[in-house]
């Protein structure tokens, strides 16, 4: 658990292992995080990191060989049956692929986990009086899923996730199957139903851009392991493991194209040219930053690229730099700007 994170977790998973096959590998390596009440925590990672195990073992759906599941003050690996049937009514999951009853309307497929769980009709009417319309989809009751886009088609699935009144929203790749615009749209849906009924949500993605749009913080997983975690922020302006550093440049870029790379003045005799990412957050100056640089270590700086970018609403820069002298006056540019607070990433051409 990191200091960011108040006690107590509404979601805490501690020491999870998982392996499937006998002499396989772990889908889990001791996996440990905890999950704040009303956080939006991301988990990204690879195909194949772990990321559906470890988001099915939260409500069980996956049982871990190893270690311990907490959700909301219960010990989840310790209930009989009909203990962890109620503990998963608090418990909503979206999927990526929406699971709906195709001959079912939207009514009847939101309406299908009360039905379940034995809900009076009368009662079951006036849940979904209450959750459609926080989707959207009042207009939509009678409609078939063949009827809708995509993106209905998820409002189906969350206002049926949300139908047994649930504290957690797992949500599984909800927006994997969508276009640019509808993800953005059922993400702004599912940070707006945060606020409005107090959920905390865990999500798993492949996709930084929908860590960015709206988690707190994140968690980055590969073979089974948590390689680095912390708040959005920091772990998009300061990545400290390669693996996240690439997902980051997925959003934030880094790469200068070979056209623009090939335009770039060879260094003269006797120096070098070296490329490097720069992000800046906060107050730091970077024109100021730039030509001090130059002017004080008698260096020349290219500019390649720059822009400014927000996460959760604090603005940052990117700027991708080409520097040119002395060896040892760039190391020493470069030092004076880490000191700075920048951070510095040599960006491979
Ligand atoms: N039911 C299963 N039986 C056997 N192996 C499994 C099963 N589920 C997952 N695995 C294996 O466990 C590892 C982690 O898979 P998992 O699905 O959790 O990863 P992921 O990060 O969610 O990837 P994806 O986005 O492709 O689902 C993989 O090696 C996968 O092949």
């Amino acid at each position: 658990m990191d200091r960011h994170t108040p006690l107590p977790a509404a979601i805490a998973l501690s020491g999870l292992r998982k392996r499937f096959a006998a002499g396989g590998t772990l889908a889990l390596d001791d996996v440990t995080l905890s999950v704040a009440p009303g956080e939006i925590f991301g988990i990204v990672g690879r195909s194949g990191a772990g990321k559906s195990t470890l988001i099915r073992c939260v409500n069980l759906l996956e049982r871990p060989d190893a270690g311990a599941v907490q959700v909301l003050g219960q010990d989840m690996l310790a209930l009989d049956e009909a203990a962890l049937r109620a503990a998963r009514r608090r418990i909503g999951m979206v999927f990526q692929h929406f699971n709906l009853h195709t001959r079912r309307t939207v009514a009847e497929n939101v309406a299908f986990p009360l039905e379940i769980a034995g809900i009076p009709r009368a009662a079951q009417r006036e849940k979904l009086a209450r959750i459609l319309p926080l989707v959207g989809l009042e207009a939509k009751r009678d409609a078939y899923p063949a009827q809708l886009s995509g993106g209905q088609k998820q409002r189906v699935g969350i206002a049926r996730a949300l139908a047994s009144d649930p504290e957690i929203l797992l949500c599984d790749e909800a927006t994997s199957a969508l276009d640019p615009e509808t993800t953005q749209e059922i993400l702004a849906l599912i940070r707006d139903l945060r606020g409005r009924l107090d959920l905390t949500v865990l999500l798993i993605t492949h996709e930084m851009g929908v860590v960015k749009a709206i988690c707190d913080r994140v968690a980055v997983m590969e073979a089974g392991r948590v390689i680095e975690h912390g708040r959005v922020f920091e772990v998009f302006t300061q990545p400290a493991h390669p693996t996240t550093r690439r997902f980051v440049a997925e959003v934030i870029g880094h790469s200068v194209p070979p056209s623009t790379l090939a335009r770039l003045p060879a260094p003269r005799a006797g120096e070098v040219r070296r490329l490097v990412q720069v992000v800046f957050a906060g107050p730091a100056s970077t024109r100021a930053v730039v030509s001090e640089a130059s002017r004080d270590f008698g260096i020349d700086i290219n500019i390649v690229s720059g822009r400014v970018d927000e996460i959760a609403g604090e603005p940052f820069g990117v700027m991708a730099l080409a520097a040119y002298g002395a060896p040892e006056r760039l190391e020493a540019a470069f030092a004076w700007m880490r000191s700075l607070g920048l951070t510095l990433t040599e960006i491979e051409p």
